[in-house]
């Protein structure tokens, strides 16, 4: 089943921020949003998500089939990395926690509080909950902020194996993952049509 968007506007604080936008993403594929800052990739996942409401246009094939990864890692300050990755698997009914911690390089660091985490080991852990979930469609936002170079590599190899499972992942990033074979997506900042009056109109 493909994640599909349909002529989607949405508006954040009263102002249209996205119009017209449309995609779709087949399982086994990547989809990858740029755009400068504040064009509505970030407004765009959280619609897709269903933690924005859209006024007009679908989305469909999203709800329980979404795993989104947002800025804040949102992780159990007070659970060891092994004991975040397993509350996260019950909830969603799932396991993959050798995966996860094989996948995002955390075995060294399974004891360890979370809380007590770097940065960027926080960041993988984060990242590392989403094979837990065992959901399809991974929808992230700036996923690879904090991370180093290593870490980036490791988290594209992660949706490489997501992907060849039949998994899906749409992306927001300023950065190249290397993944080669992930679609673009540009979103262009919103603009408002030019306005006509009517004493302009008379020159048309
Ligand atoms: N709660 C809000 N109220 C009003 N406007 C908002 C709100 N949240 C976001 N916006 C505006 O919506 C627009 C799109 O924001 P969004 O965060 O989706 O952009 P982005 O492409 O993800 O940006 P960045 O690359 O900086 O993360 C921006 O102009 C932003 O200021």
């Amino acid at each position: 089943m493909e994640l599909t968007v349909t002529d989607l506007a949405v508006s954040r604080g009263g102002v249209p921020v996205l119009e017209g936008i449309g995609f779709s993403l087949p399982a086994g594929r990547a989809l990858v949003l740029r755009g400068p800052n504040g064009s509505g990739k970030t407004t765009l996942l959280r619609t897709v998500a269903g933690l924005q409401p859209a006024f007009a246009g679908r989305v469909a094939g999203a709800g329980e089939r979404i795993a989104y990864a947002a800025h804040a890692d949102g992780l159990k300050a007070m659970l060891s990395v092994r004991e975040n990755l397993t509350f996260w698997a019950r909830v969603f009914v799932h396991d993959g926690i050798d995966e996860a911690l094989d996948g995002f390089d955390l075995r060294g660091l399974e004891t360890r509080l979370a809380g007590t985490l770097s940065a960027g080991q926080k960041r993988r852990l984060g990242l590392a909950r989403l094979v837990v979930t065992g959901r399809p469609v991974w929808v992230l936002d700036e996923p690879t902020v904090s991370l180093d170079a290593a870490s980036v590599a490791l988290f594209a190899a992660a949706v490489r194996r997501h992907l060849q499972g039949g998994g899906s992942a749409l992306i927001a990033t300023h950065i190249d993952l290397g993944l080669d074979e992930a679609e673009i997506f540009d979103v262009t900042p919103y603009r408002a049509e030019p306005r006509v009056s009517v004493q302009d109109e008379a020159f048309l």
